[in-house]
């Protein structure tokens, strides 16, 4: 491939080098042991072992069903593809308003012709789902609606009755119609972006507050945000949903490295009696941007554009030409970003190989992020009704259903990065899976055991459908640059 044309991977290239160098055993053990101290996951630990480098085991045994991990992401963003269907916490990714708000503003935005499309951006350029998955929904019990379940409306035959008026949806919105016996399902507030943007709510001040600390003060497009520095974000922003929405992602965590830093630095003791120099090639301030990056320090990382899967349209001789391609998209991308967010002594993010690799660990180890509609659970509700009360419930509630179609169930939809669920290595036999329990309702990672784990085990998921045979298997798990060796696959080559 042709050399970086990105200016700043050449300038500071032994900085991004020490970003990239891979943490030493000990730094990583000593990371993650304060990791699971804080997390009080105290079954569990990190160890690192030289065949497959970092992995998780545990300290306690595990009943078959038993709950092993609950794992608060480090970034994660919903697709912006999603966010018609679902108005979720920008944080915590817990629908929130009322069943009304959901309803009528899915169907009011719908009006306007905001559609809800069913592949994402984000799938432009990645695998197939680019990331392990964690909705299984039809097996914790959740409506999937085909025949037999026919609850009388239209949308049981895949039909899309006539749009409802307008003002009856703007009714919903406002809170000035009320369904019946939505008070079973009430729903957190809707709290507005502290820097006063449309495009995030929360949940609660707490969210609000953390989002703003973390990530979202430097990406805010609201009005207390200076006009050039908006007008640069609008754009970057349009980029990135026109073409990948990983983009955000990636954006979220440079924020949340340069917050981090200036943190660092605020709360630093002075030295000698004076501040210690903002020159970007000051050791200090490097030492303090290598502290601040070292949560993705941890990640299992390759550029994106080198590991990224070659989609089954582009034939094997067009490789170096496609994975050129995506470079150009990521540095086009890093070039809006870096007019609205640029740090001169934060420098190094904004290089392309740092950037490629911060995508490159999304590629590897992110997860979906799923949390299922309550507007699922009402409708099923209402249609579990005794007779007398389902009717009069109906006739009110049914239209609803009828206009938002076989799209009523929609769950939020998104990738995350997980700092202990991503240290989790495959196994086509696996002894634990990500699954969303019917309680799960916030974007946090669950892993579950299959079966009885004793202690010292290595935990291990499948990053594909076990059920596939040997050598489709192993082709998926390329994807992920590695030959699956796990006693099923030893047993099962020829
Ligand atoms: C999500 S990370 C898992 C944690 C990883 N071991 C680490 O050190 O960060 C995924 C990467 O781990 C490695 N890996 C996971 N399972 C493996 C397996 N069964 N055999 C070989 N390598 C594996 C591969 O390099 C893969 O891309």
């Amino acid at each position: 491939m042709d050399s970086s044309p990105c200016p700043l991977d050449k300038e500071l290239s032994d900085q991004i080098a020490a970003l990239l160098a891979p943490p030493s055993p000990q730094s990583i053990q000593e990371y993650y042991d304060k990791l699971i101290e804080a997390t009080k996951c105290h079954g569990l630990r990190i160890k690192y072992t030289n065949k497959h480098g970092k992995g998780v085991y545990t300290n306690s045994e595990f009943k078959e069903g038993e709950l092993i991990l609950k794992d608060q992401m480090l970034v994660a963003a919903q697709h912006s593809s999603n966010k018609v269907d679902c108005h979720v916490c920008s944080y915590c990714f817990r629908f929130i308003g009322s069943i009304e708000l959901q309803i009528g503003r899915k169907l009011y935005l719908q009006g306007l012709g905001l559609s809800t499309k069913k592949e994402c951006d984000y799938e432009t350029f990645s695998h197939s789902s680019n990331g392990m998955c964690q909705n299984e929904m039809e097996e914790v019990g959740h409506f999937v609606m085909n025949e037999s379940d026919d609850m009388g409306s239209s949308s049981s035959k895949n039909l899309k009755a006539d749009p409802l008026p307008e003002d009856l949806l703007l009714s919903l919105i406002n809170d000035e119609l009320s369904l019946p016996y939505t008070k079973q399902f009430t729903l957190p507030p809707v709290i507005a972006c502290p820097g006063g943007c449309e495009e995030e709510h929360y949940c609660s001040k707490l969210c609000a507050d953390s989002d703003w600390e973390s990530f979202h003060s430097l990406l805010c497009t609201g009005q207390n945000t200076e006009q050039s520095r908006r007008a640069s974000l609008f754009k970057f922003i349009e980029h990135a949903n026109s073409t990948n929405d990983i983009f955000i992602l990636a954006a979220k965590v440079i924020s949340y490295i340069i917050l981090k830093y200036r943190k660092l630095k605020s709360s630093h003791p002075i030295k000698n009696g004076k501040q210690p120099s903002l020159d970007k090639t000051d050791e200090f301030s490097f030492s303090l941007l290598r502290e601040a990056w070292k949560p993705i320090s941890m990640g299992f990382k390759k550029r994106w554009w080198d590991c990224i899967a070659l989609p089954n349209d582009v034939d094997s001789c067009d490789e170096a030409s496609f994975r050129m391609q995506i470079r150009d998209l990521a540095f086009t991308s890093l070039k809006l970003l870096k007019e609205a967010i640029f740090d001169d002594e934060c420098a190094p993010l904004f290089s392309l190989e740092i950037y490629g690799h911060i995508i490159g660990m999304f590629e590897l180890n992110n997860l979906d992020l799923v949390v299922a509609s309550p507007v699922e659970d009402y409708f099923i509700y209402i249609d579990d009704l005794p007779c007398k009360e389902k009717h009069h419930a109906k006739t009110v509630a049914w239209p609803f259903l009828d206009a938002l179609g076989d799209e009523y169930a929609v769950c939020c939809q998104g990738t995350a990065f997980f700092p202990l669920q991503s240290c989790m290595n495959h196994s086509c036999c696996p002894n634990a899976k990500a699954f969303k329990r019917d309680e799960d309702r916030d974007g946090y990672a669950v892993i579950i055991a299959l079966r009885p784990i004793s202690i010292g085990e290595e935990i291990t998921i499948s990053y594909i459908d076990e059920d596939l045979p040997y050598d489709e298997r192993q082709v998926q798990l390329a994807d992920y640059g590695f030959r699956c060796r796990c006693p099923r696959c030893l047993r099962e080559q020829s």
